[in-house]
Order: C-alpha cells, then structure tokens, then sequence
C-alpha cells in the first residue's frame, strides 16, 4: 500500500488558519517498499536508467528521495524482459531507493516518428531502428512490472494542447478505458502502487469526468496529465486551481512535468505533491545553473575570470571546489566534468528548495519568495 501520512487534522487547521492563501499545501511521507518519499518532493529525470552526469549515489547526496524511469527506452533497449532477467531496474542501475516509470504513451507521441493510436493501443516504430512496438495498456503495465518500479504510471493519452472541447472529450474518454485496463492488468503487491492519470485539457467539467472514472479504480496515488505541454503558466494554474482538489486529500498528488521553481510553489500552493522535470539535468548540461541570484548562463563571458562560487553556501562539489572561471571553462571547451558539475548543483538547488517548502509548510509560514 503506497500510503501518505498527513499531519494531524489540528495541525493542518493550524496551517489553514494561519495562511488562507497555503491552506491546500500539504506536507507528508509516502511510504513504499524501496523507503519513504517527503513531500512535496522533486524527482530527476533518469530517463535511460541513469540520471544524465550524475552517479546514483551523487543524485542521493542531493537529498532525492525517487527517481524517475522510461518505460519507452527502456523498453526498446536494453528491453523490459532483459532488465527483469538482470534483476530489474533497481539492481541493474544501482538505484535502491523509489523509482517511478512514466506508462510510455507520452515518450512514443514525442519520440517516435511514425505511430498510430488504436483503442488497443499505440502502435510505433521504434526511433532506434524503425522496429515495430505496441505499447498497450496491458504491454504497458506489464513492462512496468518487469522493470520492477515501485510506482507505475496508467497508460494514458496526453492530450495535446491546444484542443478543442470534443477532441478533449474524446482524448479523456480513452484515457478513462485504459486506466481501467491498466488497473486490471496491474499486480498488486504491498508497498508497490500505480497512479492514475487525469486528462480533459483545460475543461473543468472534463477534468471532473476524469476524476471521476479513475477514483472508482481506487489507485494508490493520483497524477495531472496534459499539463506542462505549452499552456504556459497562467493557464496551467488555472487548471491547478480546481483540478487537485477533485482528488482524493490522502493520496498522493503528482503533476507531470513541471517544472520551473516558480512553477513549482504556484503547484505546492494548489496541493500538488510530487514534480518531475528535465530542467534542472537538461539546462545544467548545456550551462544553467540555478541560483539564489537567479539562472546563471555559466557560458556568459562575464565569468571566465570570475573566482567565485555559483553559490557561497551551497554544499555541492560544483560550488565547494570550483569556481564560476572553471565551470565556464569546462562548459565552453564540452569537458564532461562540466556537465557533471553544473547538473550536481542544480539537482542540488531543487531538493534544497523541495526541502524548504516542506519546512515552511511544517511550521505553517509563508514560502511565497522562495525562487
Ligand atoms: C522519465 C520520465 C520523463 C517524463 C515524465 C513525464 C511525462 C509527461 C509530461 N511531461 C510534461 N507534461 C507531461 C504530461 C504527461 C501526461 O499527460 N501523461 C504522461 N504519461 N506523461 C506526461 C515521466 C517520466
Ligand atoms: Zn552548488
């Protein structure tokens, strides 16, 4: 049972009463077979079983508590059935703590060229080599199975925004009859679980529909899809404004893809518990790195001669034994140490910022100025 322990309901009115504006931001632990996960939580990206530059027991120095899988790479290579043969995900990558797959369906509609979506599922060519794939809500599910991730995603359609209220409609409607077969096809077993995943754009009344169908499947936990596709910010919390709240309050919220630091607080302040994002590895690996000054473009030639930290008190190996002069070196000459550095930091910068919300939510305070 994948479960999250809440604070005690007084305590919660005590962070209600003090801040109307915070009162859906929640802090808890998710408790699972690989070990807990406190939220509001940050989850790197490990698309290819391994988080871009970093070692595993780097990305655990950052203080991440999950990580997160592909099922789509990971199935076209080294293949689902090999890494379970292996000894699964966890041994073959070295990872023991949480890990959670994303269902594949969102990957092969960005990944692969040609593809074609039936009620059975998405049938594609693999970018790898034009090999023939289906990835169903059954194939799906077992695959997650196979790679042995503590969370498993429903076999979802993200719809593409924008849509129109039918092409919406209909996207949800999908996504609704293969959460149910997903549902069906998922083992369960103590302390693993398996997420729903909402739909219906920017409609509120689709996205209730959506709530409704997938909290009959009684999941574990309980994800905001079709966000975090080019909406942009304002409209994205408009949908946040309502959608988590359509979700049931003990189970663990998670909004796909997102995001920014700002992004993330607005989320928190919503009553999102969980975030993903490739921002922090992908920008840091081609020079951004996350500070309390704001993004510095290490690249900028303004700090090749710059003996400073990226930040004085940060404990990262990139801001304890480096200066801004050598990380713009390293970037600008494609040295790998650069990219190991600057992605340090930023996974560094985002659980510090994960670890403060959860503080200020703990003692009800403000944590609007974080950035
Ligand atoms: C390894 C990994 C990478 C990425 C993801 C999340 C990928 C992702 C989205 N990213 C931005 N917006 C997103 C929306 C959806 C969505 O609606 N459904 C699914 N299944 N995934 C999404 C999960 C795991
Ligand atoms: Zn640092």
């Amino acid at each position: 049972e994948v479960s999250i322990t809440k604070f005690p309901a007084d305590e919660r009115k005590i962070i209600a009463k003090a801040h109307d504006k915070y009162k859906k931001a929640r802090a808890g632990i998710i408790n699972t077979r690989h070990g807990q996960i406190h939220t509001p939580a940050f989850m790197p990206v490990g698309t290819k079983g391994t988080v871009k530059a970093m070692l595993p027991e780097s990305v655990q120095t950052t203080g991440a508590d999950i990580i997160l899988g592909n099922t789509y790479h990971l199935m076209l290579q080294p293949g689902a059935k090999r890494v379970f043969k292996l000894g699964g995900l966890h041994k073959f990558m070295n990872w023991s703590k949480p890990l959670l797959t994303d269902s594949g369906g969102f990957q092969v509609m960005s990944l692969s060229k040609l593809r074609k979506i039936t009620e059975e599922g998405v049938i594609f060519n693999s970018h790898i080599d034009g090999s023939k794939f289906m990835l169903s809500p059954e194939s799906s599910t077992e695959i997650q199975y196979l790679l042995g991730s503590t969370i498993t995603m429903a076999f979802d359609e993200c719809t593409p925004y924008p849509s129109t209220y039918e092409q919406a409609k209909s996207s949800m409607e999908l996504t609704s009859r293969w959460a149910k077969r997903s549902r069906k096809a998922f083992y369960s077993r103590d302390g693993y679980g398996q997420f729903g995943i909402i739909q219906g754009s920017i409609y509120n009344d689709l996205r209730l529909k959506s709530a409704l169908d997938l909290i009959e499947l009684d999941f574990e936990g309980y994800a905001i899809g079709g966000l975090a596709v080019g909406e942009g910010q304002e409209l994205m919390f408009k949908v946040l404004d309502y959608a988590p709240d359509l979700l049931p309050i003990n189970k663990p919220r998670y909004l796909m893809g997102v995001g920014k630091p700002a992004d993330i607080i607005g989320a928190v302040q919503r009553g999102i518990d969980m975030f993903d994002c490739v921002i922090p590895t992908r920008s840091g690996r081609n020079g951004q790195a996350f500070t309390k000054y704001g993004v510095v473009n290490i690249r900028n030639s303004k700090y090749k001669e710059d003996n400073t930290p990226l930040e004085e008190d940060c404990l990262c190996p990139a801001c304890k034994n480096y200066t801004k002069a050598y990380l713009h070196y390293l970037v600008k000459v494609k040295e790998i140490l650069g990219a190991m550095l600057m992605t340090w930091h930023n996974l560094m910068y985002f659980q510090k910022l994960m670890l403060r919300i959860r503080e200020y939510i703990a003692q009800g305070k403000d944590f609007d100025f974080i950035s």
